[in-house]
């Protein structure tokens, strides 16, 4: 196993300068799947439940789904027209005339067999009868009445609108992958195979607090400097939207004592905590201090903005005990807390759950107007994406970009995300962004 934690203060591998987005990425990824490992070990079958399809959306699946049939189940016919035997086709134009034996409805098959110069009239998603290959849609016949069909014989081709045995799934094979978060066509899916519950992992149970004397909880009268606790109420948004058990563990005063405390209750609770504010330069001594005695917790610096400073490791859930808990000391601005939580949060809490698929796709739009870029961080704008007069993606930000500055976040509907190494952006640039919808 690697250290746990490479840039936490007791690694040998000393922090100096900020770290990329990538390696703070890579570092919180390795941790993750080391937790995963350790909790391997001790009980895995306690980490899975069975739900009823009707609990299951957004839940990610344990095990692979094996479908008990194929489907379809049998040949059956993909458009309401004739079914025949594909040896009377050919490229030409003449016209094949078939005599209509019968009629075969979805879920009311015909019985006996269709022979040359006979067809049978079929509908969407009855079985093929005995005899039969190719179905002509109605359509595309010349002539139908009671008892003959007329079509062109190059009009279809052997085999052409009939939906094969087992095509789309078959006996025994996986149907759906574990590791998938399930969404609403994976319920119908599993259902197509008469499968009504599914084994799923447990939700995790992610504990958030604030931390700040300035904090006040809402329906309290605010007191000159105090303002209202935000972050808690963003950030069970965002935890709800990933479907995890919230335990909300409040305001936290900065004194030594009651954050102790504070840490070994959630920790005591939860796999993971999730805390904002107190982790800047003057804030974090303190901090570090506390962390010392309950982990092994780095304070980064990292090349982004907004999310600058950050805190991350594991805590040791009672003292004594070796059962951890991840931990996030995410920083007090409102747009960082999101933005870190987007970037860094969300995948690993997916990745613990034991998701497959943790990251967001980003997609490529034109830049309306010129942004200002430093080279040396990762940068996180909010902006609205929509199309342009010409039809294509255009992304405009959303003023003024502070990360105290919410109204930036609550009016955008994406990030528009500027990597790394890139300078400024001119009006008219391709840019990187990650949709909010399906993500927060
Ligand atoms: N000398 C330096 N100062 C600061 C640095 C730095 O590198 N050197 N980094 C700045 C950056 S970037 C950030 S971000 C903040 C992070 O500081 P903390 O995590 O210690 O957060 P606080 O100081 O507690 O709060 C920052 C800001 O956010 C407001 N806040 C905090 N919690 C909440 C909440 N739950 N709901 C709403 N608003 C909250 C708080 O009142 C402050 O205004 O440090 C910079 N400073
Ligand atoms: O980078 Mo801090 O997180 O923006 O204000």
């Amino acid at each position: 196993m690697t250290d746990l934690n490479p840039y936490s203060p007791n690694s040998p591998i000393l922090l100096s300068t900020s770290l990329h987005v990538d390696e703070a990425r890579k570092a919180i990824s390795g941790l993750v799947s080391d937790l995963i490992e350790e909790s391997r070990k001790l009980n895995s079958a306690s980490d899975m439940e069975c739900v009823t399809l009707d609990k299951a959306i957004d839940r990610i699946l344990a095990e692979d789904l094996l479908s008990p049939i194929n489907v379809p189940a049998a040949d059956n016919s993909a458009m309401d027209g004739f079914a025949f035997n594909g040896d009377c086709l050919g490229d030409s134009i003449n016209t094949v005339t078939l005599q209509i034996v019968g009629t075969a409805y979805a879920g009311k098959p015909y019985l006996g067999t269709i022979g040359a110069g006979e067809c049978l009239k079929i509908m969407t998603g009855a079985l093929m009868p005995a005899g039969c290959d190719t179905v002509i849609p109605q359509e595309l016949t010349d002539f139908a009445d009671q008892s003959v069909v007329g079509f062109k014989q190059n009009q279809v081709k052997r085999g052409d609108n009939r939906r094969l045995c087992g095509e789309d799934l078959q006996h025994n094979k996986a149907a759906i992958a574990a590791g998938r978060l399930l969404r609403p066509s994976d319920l119908g899916l599993a259902a197509s195979l008469g499968i009504a519950t599914l084994k799923v992992y447990r939700k995790l149970k992610v504990a958030i607090l604030s931390s700040g004397d300035e904090l006040r909880p809402l329906g309290q009268t605010l007191d000159a400097g105090s303002i209202y606790d935000s972050n808690r109420y963003s950030l069970t948004g965002l935890l709800n939207r990933l479907n995890l058990e919230v335990i909300d563990c409040g305001i936290v005063r900065d004194d030594p004592a009651s954050l102790k405390a504070a840490f070994i209750d959630a920790a005591s609770k939860a796999d993971v905590l999730i805390s904002s504010g107190g982790v800047s330069v003057g804030e974090a001594d303190f901090t570090k201090q506390i962390m010392q005695e309950l982990g092994d917790v780095g304070f980064w610096k990292i090349a982004m903005r907004p999310g600058r400073p950050m805190a991350f490791g594991v805590l040791k859930s009672v003292p004594g005990s070796s059962r951890k808990t991840l931990f996030f000391g995410l920083p007090g601005n409102p747009v960082a807390v999101m933005v870190t939580f987007y970037q860094f949060v969300r995948s690993a809490l997916l990745q613990l759950n034991g998701a497959s698929q943790t990251e967001v796709p980003l997609i490529q739009a034109i830049a309306e107007a010129p942004i200002r870029k430093k080279p040396g961080r990762t940068e996180f704008q909010r902006a609205i994406l929509e199309r342009g007069p010409d039809g294509r993606p255009t992304v405009k930000l959303t003023g003024s970009q502070g990360a105290g500055i919410l109204r930036s976040m609550s009016e955008a509907n994406c990030f528009v995300i500027l990597p790394h190494d890139q300078g400024n952006v001119a009006a008219g640039d391709w840019v990187d962004v990650a949709l909010f919808d399906g993500l927060l």
